[in-house]
């Protein structure tokens, strides 16, 4: 039987090991309508075998309406490994992940994506592990201008791509201070920034060692393919988060993150999943891939001995949408571009449906929630 860290994803075990008879009902079940696989174009694939990486694409279906046109869009969602050992030169680490996920840009442009999102801290290792500052902070940058917001700015106007690339951001201006940063840009310019809300205190994401709870609140960034906004990693345990950016409007939230399995596999396709049905719009969900070692070892504060690695990051990448449905996920292991395509106008669709905006109760709970926040709060328990 191999590791669990072998399995490559679970719609490979259910597909090889289901009766082909059932196989489409529990696909049902599991996943909701059909997401029809999508033609891919031949450029995008060469480069992706010659590159060895995972490409998938599917396509959401919405109902054709009288008076609005569709308003399809494509997405593409990226996971993937640290390139060079996490003891060689800072900008040689950075540089060889620049080099790779331009690489996979290049196979989502062949492929018509519109809109892109890394996963979380991207350019670096998940050091955070470490608790260690040195040399870890110096892969901070900053959002607006530096080297990888750069890159980023010439391959969204190459490619006409809206792009979001969460970094480790470095603010120069306000005291050097440090935050989980997603930068949005757009037609080669920066749109903005979303620095990640919920900060992790759980195992190794020693992650309040290095900065704070982001002060941006819940932007959403309107771009010409529609309204999207960042819902970063430990955010997606946190409906109230997820809640706000679509207050604000949110057509697609994107959760780039770093987990390991460990702490949270069983978890991963439940609440982005759940955050789209409960918002109406659609979330795309991203994990790095790969274990990643570091040259001193840690200790966990678990009581078992000290390590080097982090343990291991399980990809499955995936996008859900307003109707429950998702695709399946990437692989659990391997570097990985996934394409969507969807219609945004089903978000509206599915509202009309289920009406869970229009039965929210904002009022009742927005009292509730202000007197529960009270430090004097009384719990309204009655026995
Ligand atoms: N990067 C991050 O916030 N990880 C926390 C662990 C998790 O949310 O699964």
């Amino acid at each position: 039987m191999a590791s669990i860290a072998e399995i490559e994803s679970v719609e490979e075990i259910l597909n090889g090991h289901l009766p082909e008879a059932e196989r489409e009902a529990v696909r049902k079940i599991l996943y909701g309508k059909e997401t029809k696989p999508l033609t891919i174009p031949q450029a995008a694939i060469s480069l992706a075998e010659k590159e060895d990486f995972e490409i998938k694409g599917y396509a959401f279906a919405a109902a054709q309406e009288q008076l609005r046109s569709p308003r399809i869009v494509r997405v593409g969602l990226i996971q993937n490994k640290i390139v060079v050992p996490t003891d060689r030169p800072i900008k040689e680490q950075r540089d060889a992940l620049h080099q790779r996920i331009s690489t996979i840009v290049k196979a989502a442009a062949d492929a018509h994506v519109n809109i892109i999102c890394f996963q979380e801290a991207w350019t670096m290792p998940f050091a955070f592990c470490t608790r260690e500052k040195k040399p870890w902070c110096e892969f901070a940058e900053a959002a607006e201008d530096g080297p990888t917001t750069e890159l980023v700015k010439d391959l969204s106007k190459q490619f006409n791509m809206v792009i979001i690339s969460p970094i480790l951001e470095r603010d120069s201006l306000h005291g050097d201070t440090i935050w989980n940063t997603a930068v949005v840009v757009s037609r080669g310019r920066y749109l903005g920034k979303h620095r990640k809300n919920h900060i992790p205190r759980v195992g190794d994401f020693n992650e309040s060692s290095y900065y704070f709870e982001g002060n941006t609140g819940h932007p959403v960034f309107q771009t010409e393919f529609g309204k999207i906004a960042i819902n970063i990693c430990y955010g997606r345990h946190h409906p109230l988060n997820w809640f706000m950016f679509g207050a604000n409007g949110a057509e697609i939230v994107f959760n780039p993150s770093a987990t390991v399995g460990e702490l949270s596999e069983p978890l991963w396709g439940i609440e982005a999943r759940n955050a789209a049905i409960a918002n109406s719009y659609f979330t795309c969900a991203i994990n790095r891939v790969g274990t990643e070692r570091f040259p001193n070892e840690f200790t966990s504060g678990n009581g078992q001995p000290a390590h080097k690695d982090f343990g291991h990051f399980y990809g499955s990448s995936y996008v859900a949408a307003p109707d429950g449905s998702r695709t399946p996920g990437l692989s659990r292991t391997r570097d990985g571009l996934l394409i969507v395509e969807m219609d945004l106008n089903l978000c509206r669709q599915v509202r009309d449906v289920w009406g869970f905006k229009m039965t929210q109760r904002l009022d009742m709970y927005a009292t509730s929630i202000a007197a529960a926040a009270e430090p004097n709060y009384e719990p309204n328990i009655i026995s």
